[in-house]
């Protein structure tokens, strides 16, 4: 297996517990990394493997249509996007809220998850 990674991606979403949250979208920072099958190497073949582009669009798309309460609620919603429908085997997500807490540059979760 190799592993593609999307670091630093900000993305608009709407997501949080409070009125200002739900009121409008704000900017997180998603660091992502999943498994892609290494015949795509081999055979220099976009169609075997993932395509990085695809998932940036994808990711911008849905969280620009959904609401999630918590930060926790959005990294399982993009887990089950690559396991399910990119069939990503394996997935890593990090997702953090920049500036919410006074005294905290970045506050967020990190889940991990593998297709059974
Ligand atoms: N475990 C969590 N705790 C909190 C979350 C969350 O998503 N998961 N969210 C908030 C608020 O939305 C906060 O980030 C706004 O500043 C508080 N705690």
């Amino acid at each position: 297996m190799d592993f593609i990674f999307i670091e630093e991606l900000r993305v608009e979403a709407n997501v949080g517990i409070y009125p200002r949250e739900r009121a409008a979208p704000q900017t997180i920072e998603i660091n992502l990394t999943f498994g892609v099958p290494d015949e795509a190497a081999r055979d220099d073949d976009i169609a075997k493997t993932i395509d990085y582009a695809d998932v940036i669009g994808r990711i911008r798309r849905e969280l620009e249509a959904h609401h999630f309460n918590l930060l926790e609620t959005l990294g399982e919603f993009v887990i089950a996007l690559m396991l399910d429908e990119f069939k990503a085997p394996w997935v890593k997500i990090s997702i953090a809220k920049i500036g919410v807490m006074k005294g905290v540059h970045r506050v967020g979760v990190q889940i991990e998850r593998a297709r059974s």
